[in-house]
């Protein structure tokens, strides 16, 4: 069994945790914090866990106690993993970090898109960026992973096979992504309202969002060039998902497309290519692992509109961190990930 902690239990990345790991025949939750609600059962604060973890409770983060676990998970907001992390390491501990601390190589653009100074440079050198069907190799040695953000998974597996494979216009890319209302967090704030996104659908931070340079730096990896890119997300009036349209200009018109992404994840436990013609829903993603994706040549012109879609608490935070764990402990990658997603 693979001991198991989870730092910032109660948002909704960690409850998810909570849930994949419950269905986990190889890895056991031990710890689990929260300042504020220290003391409670797990079970008491999410009924849905109930009969799951029974003798489990939050607890304050306690170096000692995590650094007793194989494995410590971040689902805590931005700059938290930065101060702990060396020391769980340093105690032998493995860190999985669902936060954006150690995503950006990059210290000082982290520091420009985060608004505050990287805490822990030092550990950027060896921190993996967790997209398995990128970097399943290095995340086998890693002892520190990044989880790739919402946005950013959806947005970058669907655009990864015309990249490496040299077809796309890299100057001009788009990517119009949407949003559940999940994707804010379980944080108060008026603009998660039901009054305020029911019924209403918005584009936000057209100018500059903190995934834009997250999702640059692996297409520009993807491509071996830097890559132009606009990113525009959009709230939308859906608890969980994320539909990302991504438009670009394919250079050599004879490829078959379809031939091509169906070749590119066929090994790929998680990415399922849909028939040609496919409108992939974020519906039929919720709850579960996995990245749906079309691709489309509307008009056989030179334009390809690729469709992807995942539940960003699934393949977007949590069941990507276990995902991760698994390859981490050299287990089967689908061990507690393997249910369909839920349809109505
Ligand atoms: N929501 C989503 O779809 C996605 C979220 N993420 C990322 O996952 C992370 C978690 O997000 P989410 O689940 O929404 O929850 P929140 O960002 O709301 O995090 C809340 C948790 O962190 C704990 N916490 C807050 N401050 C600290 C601190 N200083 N030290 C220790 N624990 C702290 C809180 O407990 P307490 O204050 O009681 O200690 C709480 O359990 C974020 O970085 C988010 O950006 C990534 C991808 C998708
Ligand atoms: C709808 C919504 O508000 N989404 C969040 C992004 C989701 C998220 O949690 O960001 P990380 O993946 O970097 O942690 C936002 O735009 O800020």
């Amino acid at each position: 069994m693979v001991k198991v902690g989870i730092v910032g239990g109660t948002g909704y990345t960690g409850v998810e945790l909570l849930r994949l790991l419950a269905q986990h025949p190889q890895a056991e939750v031990v710890v689990i914090t929260s300042r504020s609600e220290a003391g409670l059962a797990v079970a008491d604060m999410y009924p849905n866990l109930r009969g799951h973890y029974d003798g489990l409770a939050f607890s304050v983060p306690d170096i000692k106690t995590l650094g007793a676990c194989d494995v410590v998970f971040f689902a805590t907001p931005h700059g938290v993993a930065h101060a702990l992390a060396g020391e769980l390491l340093a105690a032998g501990t493995k860190v999985i970090d669902l936060s954006a601390d150690f995503r950006l190589q990059d210290a000082d653009e982290w520091a420009k898109w985060y608004g505050q100074p990287h805490g822990a440079p030092q550990l950027l050198e060896e921190a993996v960026y967790g997209l398995p069907e990128v970097n399943r190799e290095q995340i086998k040695q890693a002892r520190l992973i990044a989880v790739p953000g919402c946005y950013p998974t959806a947005t970058q597996l669907g655009f990864l096979p015309l990249l490496e494979a040299g077809l796309a216009d890299t100057t001009r890319l788009i990517a119009d992504c949407k949003s559940g209302v999940s994707g804010a967090g379980r944080g108060a704030a008026v603009g998660s309202l039901y009054a305020e996104t029911s019924e209403s659908m918005k584009a936000y931070a057209v100018k500059g969002h903190r995934h834009l340079p997250e999702i640059r730096q692996g297409l520009r990896r993807a491509a071996g060039k830097d890559v132009g890119l606009t990113f525009v997300p959009h709230l939308t009036p859906m608890i969980r998902g994320i539909h990302s349209t991504l438009y670009a200009t394919v250079v050599d018109r004879s490829v078959d497309l379809q031939a091509l992404f169906e070749k590119r994840y066929a090994n790929e436990p998680f990415v399922d290519v849909m028939p040609a013609g496919s409108h992939p829903e974020t519906r039929s993603v919720r709850g579960a692992n996995v990245c749906r994706i079309a691709v489309h040549r509307p008009q056989d012109g030179d334009l390809v509109v690729v469709l992807s879609v995942i539940d960003n608490l699934v393949k977007g935070a949590s069941g990507q961190a276990v995902q991760n764990l698994n390859i981490l402990f050299g287990l089967d990658e689908r061990l507690g990930l393997s249910h369909a997603g839920m349809l109505p």
